[in-house]
């Protein structure tokens, strides 16, 4: 059975979503010891977020490195087993079923949890026939989720929304993980498929992706500290 992180500050994500390594630091010290896990995506890997992902790791702090990766078999296998040597907790690989088997093989022995994108959050159904799919999204999650467990994959990303359906088809042992997170009130900007934070958690995410309501915020840490509340009230 895998272990699951037991640290209830864990549960919160906190999404890296900035130009440089610099404003990564500032924000980093700014959320303190409340936040120990954050989510390294695009912006931030291809302007020095490697770097940053290994320093993060040995100050202590979890890493999830979102970098969706997605090609023939045998580069995923590849990428991945370079990956390994970063000591992050989680990767994601979009949820196709060659891209999965080859993140598996790539991972091997190593630690690292590999999380696969199931249909992105800013996506409804008219997103995904546009994108030439004749799956609504919930069939669409129910199907990669599992392929994904079939695959051998630790853990699912979609939306708080699905996790009642691919709890269904991945059982107790995998992860869910959930960005679009929008506690009540704030701008869901280009997510279409969102629940707060209390909602996700009791709909039995794992744990919760937050960038903007709280990298944005005019006070990034209390926004944090809400978010975390919210969490701790609901688990
Ligand atoms: O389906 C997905 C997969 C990944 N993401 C990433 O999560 C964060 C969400 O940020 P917000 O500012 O809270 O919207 C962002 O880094 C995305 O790349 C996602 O949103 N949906």
């Amino acid at each position: 059975m895998m272990q699951k992180l037991n640290d209830v500050r864990d549960r919160l994500i906190v999404a890296l979503d900035v130009p440089t390594v610099w404003d990564a630091y500032r924000l980093v010290s700014t959320l303190g010891d409340g936040v120990t896990f954050y989510k390294i995506g695009y912006r931030l890997a291809f302007a020095g977020g490697l770097d940053l992902a290994r320093q993060l790791v040995a100050e202590g702090k979890k890493v999830f490195l979102d970098l969706k990766l997605h090609d023939i078999g045998n580069t995923v296998t590849e990428g991945v087993d370079s990956l390994t040597k970063l000591g992050v907790t989680f990767l994601t690989v979009h949820a196709y079923p060659q891209t999965m088997r080859g993140a598996v093989e790539g991972r091997g022995d190593a630690a690292l949890k590999l999380l696969a994108v199931t249909a992105l959050t800013s996506y409804d159904d008219g997103d995904l026939r546009d994108a030439g799919y004749g799956l609504a999204v919930r069939d669409l999650v129910r199907l990669r989720a599992e392929q994904a467990r079939t695959a051998g994959i630790d853990g699912i990303v979609c939306s708080a929304a699905e996790t009642e359906i691919v709890r269904e088809v991945i059982g107790p042992d995998m992860l869910i993980v959930t960005p679009g997170i929008r506690p009540s009130g704030s701008a869901a900007g280009d997510q279409k498929r969102t629940l707060t934070p209390a909602e996700a958690i009791r709909v039995g995410a794992d744990h919760l992706v937050v960038g903007r309501p709280i990298i944005r915020a005019a006070d990034p840490r209390a926004a944090a500290g809400a978010v975390m509340d919210e969490i701790v009230a609901a688990s």
